[in-house]
């Protein structure tokens, strides 16, 4: 039997090309990034991001349940490649690591088989449709050892840390005792859209809420221990989703210390007005008061406000990158991600047992408004 140069290449090159560790001049290639789901922010979070770090990200593929649906978007976005389902998209050893943008009710169920496949997830918030999954998902990615990052990222942003070092200066600043977060998103959405689906693990504190909920945690540098409605609306054609939830929160540490949280898809008009324009929040100690306007899109517009409550003199601070003016958060976010799982560095987070605390006050809220935890 004659061996040919084609047959004895195929023998001795292994079936999945060893990992792509560093080319010729030290550098690595850039990671080539997979996407589940031809989404609407996949574009913001990932697509228009990479392109200001071409050689760390590489949007290599996208998967639709649609094989079209995924052309299209590829086409569109100039993703050289599609996958016709996403099994296969995970299936490809070129596929480095995985974006999931999936509604969240699917994130547990791709986010195990991602991890299955040894597959580095940057998983869209909030990581689970609840709790219990949350406990389960990031155990047994720390058991096989795979990087799962929730997609928080308003944390990647300079402006969040600047925040927390002004609030953690207790000298300065006094210790912490009130917070009082914002998200609301009225009426973007229509009533098809995956956000008021009980089955894809919808709602507002699901879809927005997680997020002041995060700034709570991270701001008060504490898990809350029980929560209560202010006043909540549910949303009027399915009374199991949260059109409208304002929660508040206590900790074990100090009575004083309250975190209050309002999150809308619906919101009232007045409310809304009243708790401030799309996104706020306020940190409070006897001493002083911070607002950061903006918390969810600093890149976009934000402010930093300290009030010094004895003297009413107030400072106003913001948070600019030289070089990475342009950036969003989103592309800090990425930036963390890719140098992660291709540099072996520490993403600097909201570590995996944040994301499961997260989803335990996500829970504790639902249980609050006398709504059911999603599944
Ligand atoms: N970080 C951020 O700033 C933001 C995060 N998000 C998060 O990203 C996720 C997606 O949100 P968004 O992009 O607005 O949503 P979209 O509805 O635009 O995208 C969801 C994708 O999920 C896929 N999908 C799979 N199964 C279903 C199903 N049964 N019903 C509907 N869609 C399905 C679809 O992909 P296919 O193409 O295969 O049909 C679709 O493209 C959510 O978890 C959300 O919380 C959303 C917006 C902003
Ligand atoms: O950042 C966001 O703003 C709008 C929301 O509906 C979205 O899901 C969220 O992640």
């Amino acid at each position: 039997m004659s061996l040919s140069v084609s047959r004895l290449y195929k023998l001795i090159v292994p079936k999945y090309p060893a990992p792509r560790t560093t080319v010729e001049d030290g550098s690595s290639p850039p990671l080539k990034l997979g996407i589940l789901g031809a989404a609407a922010i996949a574009p913001r979070a990932v697509i228009n991001p990479a392109k200001l770090m071409p050689d760390k990200v590489q949007v290599y593929s996208v998967a639709a349940r649609d094989a079209a649906r995924a052309k299209k978007f590829a086409k569109d976005y100039g993703i050289p490649r599609t996958h016709d389902s996403y099994e296969e998209l995970i299936a490809d050893p070129e596929v480095e690591a995985v974006y999931i943008p999936l509604p969240n009710g699917l994130h547990y169920e791709w986010a195990l088989k991602c991890i299955e496949k040894r597959k580095p997830v940057l998983l869209e918030k909030p990581a689970t449709s609840n709790a219990e999954q949350a406990e389960k998902l990031f155990a047994i990615a720390k058991e096989k050892d795979v990087l799962v990052v929730e997609a928080f990222h308003w944390f990647f942003h300079p402006a969040a840390k600047l925040v927390k070092d002004i609030v953690s200066d207790t000298e300065n600043f006094g210790e912490v005792e009130k917070f009082e977060g914002s998200l609301c998103v009225n009426n973007l959405f229509k009533d098809d859209d995956i956000r008021f689906k009980f089955s894809l693990a919808g709602g507002s504190l699901m879809d927005v809420g997680c997020y002041p909920i995060s700034w709570m945690r991270y701001y008060l540098g504490e898990n809350p221990t029980a929560a209560r409605s202010l006043e909540h609306e549910v949303y009027p054609k399915d009374a199991k989703i949260d059109g409208f939830a304002s929660v508040e929160y206590t900790f074990a540490s100090s009575d004083k210390k309250k975190g209050a949280v309002h999150c809308g898809l619906k919101t009232p008009w007045l409310t809304w007005w009243r708790i401030g324009f799309i996104s706020k929040l306020i940190i409070a100690s006897g001493k002083k008061d911070l607002v950061y306007t903006m918390p969810i899109a600093p890149h976009v517009y934000h402010n930093i406000s300290i009030r010094d409550i004895a003297t009413g003199k107030i400072e106003n601070r913001s948070c600019i990158v030289e070089g990475k003016e342009a950036w969003s958060t989103y592309a800090f976010q990425l930036e963390a991600f890719a140098d992660a799982v291709k540099g072996g560095k520490d993403v600097p987070l909201f570590s995996n047992e944040d994301s499961i605390d997260n989803m335990r006050a996500v829970d504790m809220a639902y249980r609050a408004i006398g709504l059911p935890l999603r599944s």
